[in-house]
């Protein structure tokens, strides 16, 4: 294991913000910390860097017992959402700092940041100023910064949060594409499921500071633990009791064993797919149709369907 967290716990004054943490990080994965604003994952990637002492428990990394080491110690990298770049340094010697500090030889320098910036496509712009970049090129500046000195682990806190829609989506395929090349043992911290389930190995799902589940974006997506980690992870209706996913819904016009019936109130069309919208007495719920599926049906507002969870369709009792 690259990272073992153990029994950690952290409270700032009397809140508690990480209660019993223990979570294992495999060797060269790349893992998210996902979860809700304020449920503790930006304090817990920096009791993992060294940058917050935890009140109880421990942090391995690479089978050393880093608990009580400083961050520089600890020969971890780090990137966060806005990142201090050197202003008055170009993009070369931002690279090359990290390197500069550790007194390596000129020659290995120069090759080691060539060979950096050759990686996150910045080669072209060695000679420039952060202040000449777009965002999404100083946050790659910021990711070969942190991997010039060959860190064991790089933590990175929302590294792309403060960038636009289009640009985050790219820069995750980057990133996703950079791991794969160098193979570092990479935490993130997002709290965007959609970034979190696209990007990594591992998901840790964080939430009031409890671990609420970990595993593979396939495992947390279709078996997640509690109606929590399912709701978070992607859209849910309420149905006879249960939560099911609205693509899980499937609809009749006819009456069924089981099904609940329900009046349509709107039908969306949302390009590729249709969503419907009815209560079922009190209760919203809806479903997600493809447009030839919606087609098939055909229903109107007014209309009485018949709704049921597909049969291999994945359900948690409604809490
Ligand atoms: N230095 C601090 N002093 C006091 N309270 C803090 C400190 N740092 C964080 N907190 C509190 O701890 C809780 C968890 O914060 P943390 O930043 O770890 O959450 P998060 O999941 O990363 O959320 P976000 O995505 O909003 O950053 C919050 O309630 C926050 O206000």
């Amino acid at each position: 294991m690259a990272i073992e967290v153990r029994d950690v716990n952290k409270s700032f004054g009397k809140t508690p913000v990480l209660r019993d943490i223990s979570i294992d990080i495999a060797s060269g994965s790349l893992t998210a910390l996902l979860g809700p604003s304020g449920g503790g994952k930006s304090t817990l990637l920096r009791v993992i860097a060294g940058l917050e002492q935890p009140d109880s428990g421990t942090v391995r990394i690479n089978e050393v017992d880093a608990t009580r080491l400083t961050p520089q110690r600890r020969n971890v990298g780090f990137v966060f959402q806005h990142y201090a770049a050197f202003k008055h340094m170009t993009v070369y010697r931002n690279v090359a700092f990290g390197l500069e500090v550790r007194r390596r030889p000129k020659e290995d320098i120069r090759k080691r940041v060539m060979e950096l910036l050759e990686l996150v496509h910045l080669d072209q712009f060695a000679d420039r100023y952060p202040a000449q970049l777009s965002g999404g090129q100083r946050q790659r500046m910021a990711l070969a910064r942190a991997l010039a000195p060959q860190p064991q682990v790089l933590l990175l806190d929302e590294p792309f949060g403060a960038l636009d829609a289009q640009v985050r989506k790219e820069l995750r395929t980057w990133l996703r594409r950079l791991h794969d090349e160098v193979h570092v043992t990479t935490v993130f911290v997002t709290h965007d499921q959609e970034e979190a389930l696209d990007v990594s190995d591992e998901i840790v799902v964080l939430a009031d500071g409890i671990v609420q589940q970990v595993g593979s974006p396939h495992e947390i997506y279709e078996h997640p633990a509690n109606p929590f980690v399912m709701s978070f992870l992607g859209p849910v209706t309420h149905l006879g009791g249960h939560l099911v996913r609205p693509h899980d819904v499937a609809l009749s016009r006819e009456a069924s064993p089981g099904a609940t019936a329900a009046v349509v109130t709107r039908v969306v069309s949302l390009g590729f797919e249709v969503r419907i919208e009815a209560k079922a007495g009190d209760v919203d719920v809806w479903a997600q149709l493809t447009r030839a599926g919606a087609k098939a049906v055909g229903v109107q507002p007014g209309d009485t369907v018949y709704l049921s969870p597909e049969t291999d369709a994945r359900t948690l009792a409604a809490a």
